[in-house]
């Protein structure tokens, strides 16, 4: 697993800009090596700004969007078209605006499915599976980048701090109790987040500062999951100024003046 750098950039708004042009370049090389590139959404306002940042910036034309998949790392288990929903807020911000192939967004089902939380993440399981490649020796593809928020409690993704979910060794579960609204949600696991080639933690504000500094301080990650997210070749902690105000001096790279 790699070992975390840390770039702060001036606020929120740099920061959600600077994310947006290192997600494009980033999409833009994997798919130059490797012909497509899977991406992994968060939700949260970040995640959120960041995606409306690539649809804002000319250069997105340059990403084959019709050789992406798109995933996400967890869903609020909300029927489709929710404004809760993960996918409502991409799907508003950036996926409405690009030319994804519709087959290659792979959406967490809600309950207007039919499905329970559990069968939706069995099948949100077995498609991942079925996307992995005899290369990527396990259940989910190599995800080339996956973005995730963090919680001011250290959650990532729907793993929340001491949650059974911490110890699943299944790529995909459903979280039920929730402390963070809506009760019912899909994650994935640890062991499929740590799956992807590279991760991206992105915090903006003093209230995710205390998190972010115990997510890089070897912290246990049953009581901060974001301790654990770690990609296999590279992760990154995109941060704001606040975000960053309680790490150890010389920790983070100021990246805007
Ligand atoms: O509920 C969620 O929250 C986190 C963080 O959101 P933020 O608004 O505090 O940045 C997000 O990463 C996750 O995907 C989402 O479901």
């Amino acid at each position: 697993m790699s070992v975390p750098s840390v770039l702060v950039h001036r606020d929120a708004g740099v920061l959600a800009k600077a994310v947006a042009a290192r997600l494009i370049v980033g999409l833009v090389d994997a798919q130059a090596a490797k012909g497509s590139a899977h991406l992994v959404l968060t939700g949260g306002g970040l995640g959120v700004a960041t995606l409306a940042e690539v649809a804002a910036t000319a250069a997105h034309v340059a990403v084959e969007w019709p050789r992406l998949d798109v995933w996400w790392g967890d869903e609020r288990f909300l029927p489709d078209g929710h404004a809760e929903r993960n996918e409502t807020g991409a799907r508003r911000a950036l996926l409405d605006h690009v030319d994804v192939d519709p087959e290659r967004v792979h959406v967490m089902a809600g309950p207007d499915s039919g499905l329970t939380a559990e069968e939706s993440a069995d099948r949100y399981a077995e498609e991942l599976r079925k996307a992995a490649r005899p290369e990527d020796h396990g259940p989910v593809p190599s995800f080339d980048i996956l973005l995730l928020g963090i919680g001011p409690d250290g959650h990532v993704a729907s793993l929340f701090p001491e949650m059974p979910a911490l110890h699943d060794d299944r790529s995909v579960v459903a979280v039920h109790g929730s402390p963070k609204p809506p009760p019912t949600r899909i994650s994935l696991t640890l062991p499929a987040i740590r799956a992807a080639r590279q991760v991206w933690v992105i915090a903006a504000g003093e209230e995710k500062a205390g998190a972010v500094r115990m997510a890089l301080q070897n912290s246990g990650p049953y009581q901060v999951p974001a301790a654990a997210a770690r990609g296999r070749s590279r992760t990154l902690f995109l941060l704001d100024r606040a975000a960053a105000s309680k790490l150890p001096p010389g920790l983070g790279r100021p990246s805007s003046p």
